[in-house]
This record gives structure tokens, C-alpha cells and sequence, in this order.
């Protein structure tokens, strides 16, 4: 494991546009304009990695399919895709894109064999999102209760499951800091790695969870700061080097 945090810049789709959502709201977006120009822009700022969340999908509002690979083929960085893998079908789509790995949310919550059986067919190209508000696990788009963090994370931890997406969703798009006690509980209790998601607002933000290396914090992921300018991609990626 590096002890450099890695850094993620999001894009989040909603019919087409990048937007940011307040607390993962359906209805809350501010528009941020095309998706792959967003994308660009963070490869060209020196971005390794993109996290990239089709919200229709994830809510079921329909989805941004052919968008998100448009992107995804674009893009020489690796990508991280997110929202509304649930079934063989819409994990074949996603991979099939050619991201490097996507995120499982819903799916670990209401069909746990299903998720067992793609960990062990696709290793560390499955990351399970584990969205809480508390310690209760959110899915459907992070509108319904699915259990108790720890209980899935020990069960997810059993089936070999490589890496965790900690978000805290009352932080989520709303730039008032990442929850660091969330993210050292997680941590404490397992050791795969941990990617933090939610309410980072400053660079000291990202130096604060950068001091989580060590216990097994590997990347953030940072959205709403970037498309209000509170820094720049240059500036995050030369605070945590
Ligand atoms: O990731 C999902 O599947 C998802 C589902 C429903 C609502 C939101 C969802 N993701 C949001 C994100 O991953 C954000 O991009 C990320 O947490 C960045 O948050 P912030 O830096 O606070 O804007």
C-alpha cells in the first residue's frame, strides 16, 4: 500500500449533466455542465483516477449507460464507477466500459450471494460502497435502511471483499469536512483499504484524512470542492504528496 493518499475527483451524472447533490438527494443538484469536460479537466490537472457515479441508475430513474462509457473510454486514467450495479447484466455494462473497477452499493445490502460470487470471480475490480448515516447502511440510491456498517463489513471482510467506499451521506456534497471518526471506526476493523467519500471542503481536509494512511485510508474522493473552486485539483494533489 502507498502512503500517498490517492485522490478521486467525482463526476456525477444526472440526465446528462454533472451535477453535485445535497446529502445524496434526489432533486438537490446543481449543474455543473457536460460530464466528459469535467472528466477532461481533471485528467488534464493530473487526476489517476476518476470516480464517476451514473445517479439515474442509482435511482432508478433510468440511466446514463452509454454516457458513462463514452467517458470511460476517453479517458486514459482509471476510472471508478458507481450507481446501480445490481444484477450480471449491469455488472457486465460496467465492466465492459473498461473501468478499472466498480463500486457495489444496494446489491451488497439486498442480494449478498450474488455479491459473494462477483467478488470471487472479479477480485479487486469490485469495491462495495458502504453509505451510512450513523452506522446504518443506506441503498437505493441511499434513500432506504439496509443494516448495521459492522455486521455487513464483517460478512463482506469473510468473502474477500478488496477495498471499501466509506461515505458519510449527512456530509455528502455539503463541504463541512470528511468524518474522520467514521473513517478510523472502518478502518479499525478491517484491514482492506478504505477510499473516503463525502464533505471534503479544504485542502486541510485532505490533509487531515491523509494522516489516515497509516491506518488504512488509501484514497478521497472530492467533489463539490472542486466545482466551487474552494482549490484546485494541482493544489489537492500537491498538498497530499
Ligand atoms: O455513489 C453512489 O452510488 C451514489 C448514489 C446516490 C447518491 C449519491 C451517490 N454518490 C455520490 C458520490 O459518490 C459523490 O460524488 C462523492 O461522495 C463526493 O462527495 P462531495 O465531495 O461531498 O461532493
Amino acid at each position: 500500500m502507498s502512503n500517498r493518499l490517492e485522490l478521486l475527483p467525482a463526476v456525477d451524472v444526472r440526465d446528462g449533466q454533472a451535477v453535485r447533490l445535497v446529502k445524496g438527494a434526489s432533486g438537490s443538484e446543481t449543474s455543473f455542465g457536460e460530464p466528459l469536460a469535467a472528466a477532461l479537466a481533471w485528467q488534464s490537472a493530473g487526476a489517476e483516477w476518476l470516480h464517476l457515479v451514473d445517479l439515474d441508475a442509482a435511482f432508478g430513474t433510468g440511466d446514463n449507460r452509454a454516457l458513462v462509457r463514452e467517458v470511460t473510454e476517453r479517458l486514459d486514467i482509471k476510472v471508478e464507477l458507481s450507481g446501480g450495479i445490481r444484477d450480471d447484466a449491469t455488472l457486465a455494462a460496467a465492466l465492459a466500459t473498461g473501468c478499472r473497477r466498480v463500486n457495489l452499493g444496494t446489491a451488497a445490502l439486498e442480494t449478498p450471494e450474488w455479491v459473494a460470487k462477483v467478488i470471487a470471480e472479479h477480485g479487486d475490480r469490485i469495491a462495495v460502497g458502504l453509505d451510512v448515516v450513523g452506522t446504518t447502511l443506506k441503498g437505493r440510491g441511499w434513500t432506504k435502511d439496509g443494516g448495521d456498517l459492522f455486521e455487513v463489513l464483517a460478512r463482506l471482510d469473510a468473502e474477500g471483499c478488496a477495498r471499501y467506499v466509506v461515505t458519510d451521506v449527512n456530509r455528502d456534497g455539503t463541504l463541512t469536512g470528511p468524518n474522520l471518526q467514521l473513517l478510523r471506526d472502518v478502518c479499525a476493523a478491517t484491514d482492506r483499504p478504505v477510499v473516503a467519500s463525502g464533505g471534503v471542503s479544504s485542502l486541510a481536509d485532505l490533509r487531515a484524512i491523509a494522516t489516515l494512511v497509516p491506518e488504512g485510508v488509501e484514497g478521497a474522493i472530492v467533489g463539490k470542492a472542486l466545482y466551487e473552486q474552494k482549490f484546485t485539483l494541482e493544489e489537492a494533489l500537491e498538498a497530499v504528496s
